[in-house]
């Protein structure tokens, strides 16, 4: 294959790129910055510039032709998003992208990729549920009680056994519980809340219909990324298909004017991105009056210090029932404790814990190695790989939108087929660099955070963090690319002697308690660099985090959280 899909980096806009100066990172800004998902504040204002940075040249199959939308503005708050987002006329170009339509045919919908060689292996992992009254796990699909045509789609879609999460989850969502639920990535966590909800409301009946002026959905569910909300929505679809009950996604970056067709054509399963969510709210184009079901999926991230003002306004938006009105659910595979004790604003008192495995653990199907290799070595560290690897399906994570791109570039020039995701490409752009990934046309993705959390892709066999993240947990969900459902995979890190340090220690203990090979050299580092409070190896202890409100004060497994973590340059830790 040839070179494909060059981004240029050398414009001036880029190369002053105000996202990449660290102290625009945090949220701590004077401007009142929030780091939110660029996704969705980036196309409002036309960026820092003033305007789109202009088309940037490019090779290959043309599709660099769009234009790149501005980075700074990503910054905005959620409210200036509502009050002067992308609908308005005054503040930067119009959004124009309608995304493709979903596949009509019942092929497309339950295209699924098979379980690996390691899946039964789930039923070895421990799990632990705290609260009072939880009620029993079940064993068997046919156990959940769920109705034939949901039965039938789980058939279609290839579900014979339910993963652990699965067996703790639905029981206690059938129940009406609340429920904090906490599981390795890639095992199953969107149909552990998609299922009951969905077997709720074929029992309950719906309100909304598409006969009703104001949609009034019955379900909210809420992620981080456009491109994992549209995932969701395409599972949601896939297991309401037959039924009366419609899905509709919103994300920003798309016309907002087709976000609001779609709602009207009836809506009880919203998926949403917070500040798309925010805008259709704030131009009262839903009523939350009918919310009963409301998930935040990657809940961690949904409640820091990025997202997490949000979802409090999100909360008190007028017509929202209140926590003992509506269904919490909150779902990750890491779960700070202290973002635990936020999460206690959003949940009922009595909402249950589920631990499956170790809070915040890397998967176990995963084999994890950590190279040693300096900045300047690093580019040519990663030929070699990729050389080595062939073909096979790998993403490789950078810190930056920048670097994403000067790295996408670098390696078409190697004649290494290559495309990149981040938040300062066009969203047509996303979606067409994440379909060429899929389909095996580019088998390398080049990404920022923006594609760590969530995305599940077929036959991804190698991750590649060519930059570390700047947190443990965000390092968990990146390698959670691979390794999915039972299947292999393997990442290979770039540790950095003048960066990565901090990171020494929790590497380390994530590598011990799965299992994996910890070099002598990070051994070393580790032991040398100080952190107070972090509790060293912990092999033995299954559940080095749990339930808040059992008053453990140990860490998890990150020893740092993603909100009190040093966040020194990654750009898109909070999209
Ligand atoms: N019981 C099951 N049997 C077979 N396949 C399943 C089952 N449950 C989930 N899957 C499949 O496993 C894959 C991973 O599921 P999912 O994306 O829900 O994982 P996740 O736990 O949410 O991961 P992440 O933490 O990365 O978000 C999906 O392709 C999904 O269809």
């Amino acid at each position: 294959m040839g070179p494909r899909n060059l981004f240029l980096t050398n414009s001036p806009e880029s190369s002053n790129d105000c996202e990449d100066n660290p102290t625009r990172n945090r949220g701590f800004s004077k401007r009142g910055d929030n780091d939110l998902d660029p996704d969705e504040c980036m196309q409002r204002t036309g960026g820092l510039f003033g305007s789109r940075r202009p088309a940037l040249s490019g090779t290959g199959n043309g599709d660099t032709s769009q234009s790149r939308s501005g980075s700074g503005s990503e910054r905005d708050s959620w409210k200036s998003e509502a009050e002067g987002g992308e609908s308005s006329d005054t503040q930067g170009p119009k959004v124009t992208y309608i995304p493709p339509p979903p596949p009509e045919d019942e092929d497309s919908i339950f295209a699924h990729y098979q379980t690996g060689i390691n899946f039964d292996k789930y039923d070895t992992i421990l799990v632990e549920v705290s609260g009072h009254d939880a009620p029993p796990a079940i064993l068997t699909f046919e156990e959940a009680n769920l109705c034939q045509t949901l039965n039938n789609n789980i058939a279609k879609a290839g579900y014979t056994k339910l993963t652990p999460v699965q067996k703790y989850s639905i029981p206690i969502i059938l129940a009406g519980r609340d429920l904090m639920a906490c599981a390795q990535t890639g095992s199953g966590k969107t149909a552990a809340f998609l299922l009951p909800i969905l077997a709720h409301m074929m029992h309950d009946g719906i309100t909304a219909s598409r006969f009703k002026e104001l949609q009034e959905p019955e379900c909210l569910i809420v992620a981080p990324t456009r491109e994992l909300v549209n995932q969701i929505y395409l599972e949601a679809r896939k297991f309401s298909f037959g039924t009366c009950v419609r899905a509709v996604v919103i994300y920003g970056g798309t016309q907002l004017g087709h976000s609001i067709r779609q709602i009207v054509q009836g809506c009880n399963i919203l998926c949403a991105t917070p500040g798309r969510l925010m805008d259709i709210i704030g131009k009262e184009k839903i009523g939350l009056k009918q919310i009963k079901y409301l998930v935040l999926d990657e809940a961690d991230r949904m409640l820091d210090m990025g997202f997490g003002p949000e979802m409090k306004k999100l909360i008190s938006c007028p017509g929202m029932p209140s926590k003992e009105q509506r269904q919490t659910l909150m779902f990750s595979a890491t779960f700070p404790e202290e973002i635990q004790r936020l999460a206690a604003e959003f949940l009922k008192s009595n909402y249950l814990f589920v631990a499956v495995g170790q809070v915040g653990g890397a998967c176990r199907d995963v084999q994890q190695t950590v190279l040693q290799v300096g900045q300047f070595s690093k580019r040519e560290k990663l030929v070699e790989i990729l050389r080595n690897i062939g073909d096979e399906r790998t993403m490789v994570f950078v810190e930056t939108k920048k670097k994403a791109d000067f790295i996408a570039t670098f390696l078409c020039q190697e004649k290494i087929s290559t495309t990149s995701i981040h938040g300062d490409r066009e969203q047509k752009e996303r979606e067409q660099a994440l379909g060429d990934f899929r389909c095996g046309k580019c088998p390398v993705l080049v990404a920022t955070s923006v594609a760590a959390r969530g995305l599940d892709i077929e036959n991804v066999q190698h991750v590649i963090n060519f930059d570390l993240p700047s947190t443990i947990d965000e390092y968990v969900h990146r390698i959670g690319r691979t390794g999915r459902c039972g299947n292999t995979g393997r990442a290979i890190s770039f540790f950095d002697l003048e960066s990565d340090n901090h990171l020494a220690q929790p590497l380390v203990k994530v590598l011990t308690d799965a299992q994996q090979d910890v070099p002598a050299w990070l051994e070393e580092i580790a032991f040398s660099t100080y952190i107070p409070g972090f509790s060293g190896s912990t092999r033995g202890n299954v559940f080095a985090s749990v339930d808040t409100r059992k008053g453990k004060s140990s860490l998890n497994t990150a020893g740092f959280s993603s909100s009190q973590a040093p966040n020194p340059v990654d750009d898109e830790s909070w999209d």
